[in-house]
């Protein structure tokens, strides 16, 4: 099993930063949150913060843990550690990926999602709208 962390960035309008896997990577051409595979001894948080440097060249600030999914892709077992995680600045140039976007919450469905990234997708989508407080029963 393979540890992998993903950073689910927001900037201040509350866009979050997804980016398409560049042509020769495993699940090329799907959309995820940028990230990568823990070092021996690393932290999620010190991951991210190093691989968002390196793969992307900005400075993001995790700050809460999202969640985890474990994802068989037949050759390679994943375990998907998502965070998320403010931007801070720095301008982003693309090394591991093709494209990248500032998406808004409800545009998440419309991205053809690496499989493992679907329950978080599927849960920033139900976050969309908060709970009307009449209807939480008090
Ligand atoms: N970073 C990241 N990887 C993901 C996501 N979803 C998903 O299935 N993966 C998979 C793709 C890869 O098989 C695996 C490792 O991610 P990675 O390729 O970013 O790892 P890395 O940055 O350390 O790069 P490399 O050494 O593999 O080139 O995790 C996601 O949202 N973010
Ligand atoms: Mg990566």
């Amino acid at each position: 099993m393979i540890e992998v962390a993903a950073a689910i960035i927001e900037n201040d309008q509350g866009q979050i930063l997804i980016a398409r896997r560049k042509k020769g990577k495993s699940q090329e051409g799907m959309w995820e949150f940028p990230g990568g595979k823990l070092e021996p001894g690393e932290s999620p948080e010190t991951c991210l913060i190093r691989e968002l440097q390196e793969e992307m060249g900005i400075e993001i600030i995790p700050y809460e843990w999202f969640g985890n999914n474990e994802h068989d892709y037949g050759t390679v077992q994943i375990k998907l550690i998502a965070y998320m995680a403010k931007y801070s600045q720095g301008e982003i140039k693309l090394t591991d990926h093709d494209e990248y976007r500032w998406a808004g919450r409800s545009e998440l469905s419309e991205y053809d999602w690496a499989p493992a990234d679907i329950p978080f997708v599927e849960r920033l989508l139900s976050l969309r709208h908060p709970i009307p407080r009449e209807s939480l029963g008090s």
